[in-house]
């Protein structure tokens, strides 16, 4: 997994950016009339309120309660970063909440309280009791966490789950499952030492010992060394249940002839000297955040045959509680439970150390853009794996029906997964697994336009992402300039800016553009201009001669100029079958539209060939295409001569035999929508259509133009497709998200 470098200026533009913050709430109900506003606020909004107080329970149908969960800190222990206090606990809290949303569908609000008093917390989190289905605390120090825990468990009739316990140790529970089957060890039998005797750490104890691990083999240690009988100093009721009948002090003397040490404490606390005397096959969890206490460069430079984890993205085997809460919740409330209780917790953590266990589906795959297996660099399931969703909560719904958790059992547990497989994005897995699969390709991509601010922050982004090396055209000194305009001087030892004035290979770029054009009325002095000036033909002459992997430009000028220009060096025009293809990503869906780009009127057979171009994206894209030729009429009704090439371009189809479902001529609803489609069971569509073939390109632009205005979809593209090299042309008003998009495209050769 390549080690991504995340600046402070990347993440603090990531938090003002759009807008400040990083969620925002929209309504689910329509707010538009005079009707609307009677029925959802007074007086219609009277009737459930009434109905509530007779009867609770149905709150949870008729407000969002039953899928709220409240997100509460006073920032006593932000990650490992110690008590920064409420306010600036704020992103983390912002962070865990988006969390619950992305990864279970799970409404979340984050709620800092400024203040370090235990029963003054207590009290606030109590009176919110019948706003939320669930309490899920956060980064709350030891050993207050367990006094507000234990306390608000007693008096709320919700899930309260402090995540830093409790998550925390069901996950490292679930790896270390899977760790120790993998060394050979038993957890009855292995030496195990904890550093940090904090919220995390009390809990991973407990719940290990729940599992088998024995009290005489776990060494607990804190910023005072081992946790020994007889130790008074720094020392807590927590601490004590844990203190190990021992002579050794130190965390150093602890690690020697170890076989498990497991770290929720700071950053750099482990040595490698210390690694180095542990057992063989040592397992080592180094889950401080965001810094682990030792990297796992730093423990396999010493021990090679140590299975590592940390808690950070970037590195294999992430031990993180972000792959428990959501699912802990999702499950919970799907039953309206009124705690998490110890075996939900178990059935969690087994249910994960399962999913690692099993054949990895190519879903997966393609998001991480490698195969994954069973393995030392895969003992927990990684975060984007889509069966979380519909594994997880199932077995912690289950565990929860068993031991009279639920209020609300789940009759239909299949039906269950397959209403939680819906609540999956299809979008975000399609835009995950082509990132992943250019961060494997490491494509070396020709960025046109280094005078442009946008198409420079994307350069560095493409680059900084991992994604490969990123070649800029412009003057050095331009650039320079411009990139520290945009704050970001020190990425020009990074970025290799290439100057069409500089080059020693003009000449055998021009040599090549002569043979192309002499007879198309370009004379050496006309080629020399192309060449050496205009830099989309210059990058475009670089990528020809292979001196980088793929092209990037069209931010400054019209597409159609710009495809023209291409076209002096490739040949990427509808004669010789190339296709724009534009993808349109809306509420979990995703339709690609054509052509977007290079035909302005296609026939039927252009039409037949912009499909087959678009089939070919959407399965680049991982998607089984399903093609619908649009027009304003529906297999022929009304007539017009306007429709009939939309009529005929599916049996020219036919006539080839291609390989992909295609359909038409029909009306945008009818290729879309299901229940429009059954009033024509003869169609061959088995749902709804992924692909759009438009008559022209007016109304590709026209289409793909409103869903962006309107609907604000998101846009990707024009897909150049069709082209012998990775080429794509971006609009002129496209941001540098946007531009890095197409970069990536170009990386994965999409098209
Ligand atoms: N990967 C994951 O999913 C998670 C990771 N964590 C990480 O675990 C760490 C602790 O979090 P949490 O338990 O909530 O915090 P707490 O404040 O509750 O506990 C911190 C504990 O760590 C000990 N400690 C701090 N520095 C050192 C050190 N250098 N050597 C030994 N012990 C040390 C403290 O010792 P003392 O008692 O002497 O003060 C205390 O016992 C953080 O880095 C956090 O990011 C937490 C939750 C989840
Ligand atoms: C992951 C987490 O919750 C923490 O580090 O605090
Ligand atoms: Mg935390």
């Amino acid at each position: 997994m390549a080690k991504q470098k995340l600046t402070r200026e990347e993440a603090l533009a990531f938090h003002l950016e759009p807008t400040p913050g990083k969620f925002e709430i929209t309504a689910t109900v329509p707010m538009t009339t005079q009707r609307d506003l009677s029925l959802a606020y007074s007086p219609g909004v009277a009737v459930p309120c009434e109905e509530i107080a007779e009867h609770p329970e149905l709150a949870y149908d008729y407000t969002n309660k039953g899928n709220l969960v409240a997100v509460i800190s006073n920032g006593t222990a932000v990650l490992g970063l110690g008590n920064l206090g409420a306010l600036a606990s704020k992103p983390v809290m912002e962070g865990k909440a988006v969390l619950f949303k992305r990864f279970a569908d799970v409404n979340s609000i984050d709620i800092e309280l400024d203040t370090e008093d235990p029963e003054a917390f207590i009290n606030a989190v109590k009176l919110m009791g019948p706003t939320f289905g669930g309490i899920n605390l956060e980064d709350i120090k030891a050993p207050e966490c367990f006094i507000i825990e234990q306390q608000l468990k007693e008096v709320m009739d919700i899930p309260v789950f402090h995540d830093d316990q409790h998550g925390t140790a069901v996950i490292c529970a679930a790896g270390l499952i899977n760790a120790l089957y993998l060394s050979g060890k038993k957890i009855e039998d292995v030496r195990i030492v904890l550093n940090g005797a904090g919220a995390a750490g009390i809990a991973c104890l407990e719940l290990l010992k729940s599992m088998g691990a024995k009290h005489d083999n776990c060494i607990m240690c804190d910023t005072k060394g081992v946790i020994y009988q007889g130790r008074t100093e720094g020392m807590n009721q927590w601490k004590s249940a844990h203190a190990a009948s021992t002579s050794l002090r130190s965390l150093d003397e602890a690690m020697a002839g170890a076989d498990v040490f497991l770290g929720v404490s700071a950053k750099g606390a482990v040595t490698q000297d210390m690694v180095a005397s542990m057992a063989d096959n040592p397992v080592i969890f180094a889950m401080a955040n965001p810094d682990p206490e030792i990297t796992p460069e730093e423990a396999h430079a010493v021990r090679p045959d140590a299975i590592v984890a940390t808690g950070r993205s970037d590195y294999p085997n992430q031990v993180n509680n972000v792959l428990g809460f959501p699912y802990l919740f999702r499950g919970a409330l799907d039953v309206h439970a009124r705690a998490i209780n110890d075996e939900m917790k178990i059935a969690c953590a087994e249910a994960l150390a399962r999913l690692a266990r099993e054949d990895v589906p190519d879903e997966v795959a393609m998001a991480y853009g490698q195969k994954l297996s069973f393995g030392r660099d895969y003992i927990i399931p990684t975060p984007f794996d889509p069966r979380l969703i519909y594994t997880i909560p199932p077995a912690v719904a289950r565990a929860g029906m068993q031991t009279g958790a639920a209020r609300r059992p789940i009759v239909d547990m299949d039906a269950y997964e397959v209403s939680l497989k819906s609540r999956m994005d299809p979008t975000a897995s399609i835009l995950r697994g082509i990132n992943a699969r250019a961060r494997n390709a490491q494509a070396r991509m020709i960025f046109a336009e280094g005078d442009d601010p946008r198409v420079l922050r994307a350069a560095v982004q493409y680059q900084r992402s991992g994604l490969g090396k990123a070649l800029v055209v412009g003057r050095d000194s331009d650039v320079k300039e411009k990139l520290e305009a945009a704050g970001l001087g020190d990425a020009v030892r990074e970025l290799e800016i290439v100057n069409a004035a500089k080059t020693d290979r003009l000449d055998e770029y021009k040599e090549f553009l002569y043979k192309r054009l002499q007879r198309k009325g370009f004379d050496r002095h006309d080629i020399h201009r192309l060449a050496a000036r205009d830099r989309h033909v210059f990058s475009a002459l670089m990528l020809a001669h292979g001196h980088g992997d793929g092209l990037v430009t069209g931010a400054t000028r019209k597409s159609a100029h710009v495809l023209e220009l291409i076209n002096h060096v490739f040949d990427a025009d509808a004669h010789h079958g190339a296709a724009g293809v534009t993808a349109l990503l809306h509420k979990g869906r995703i339709v690609l539209i054509a052509d977007t780009l290079v035909h302005e009127w296609p026939d039927e057979e252009d039409l037949a060939n912009i499909a087959t171009r678009a089939a070919g994206v959407a399965r680049h894209l991982g998607l089984e295409p399903r093609v619908a030729f649009v027009s304003f009429s529906t297999f022929g009704y009304p007539r017009s001569e306007r429709a009939e090439k939309m009529h005929r371009a599916p049996k020219v189809l036919e006539a080839r035999g291609v390989d992909f479902e295609f359909e038409g001529e029909m009306t945008v609803d009818v290729a879309l929508n299901p229940a429009a489609q059954e009033n024509y069971p003869f169609q061959r569509l088995t749902g709804p259509a992924n692909i759009l073939v438009v008559p022209a390109r007016h109304s590709a632009s026209i289409s793909v133009k409103l869903m962006q205005e309107m609907a604000g979809a998101t846009v990707i593209g024009p897909i150049l497709s069709g082209v012998d090299q990775s080429i794509q042309i971006c609009s002129s008003n496209f941001t540098s998200n946007d531009i890095l998009n197409m970069a990536v495209l170009a990386a994965c050769k999409v098209g």
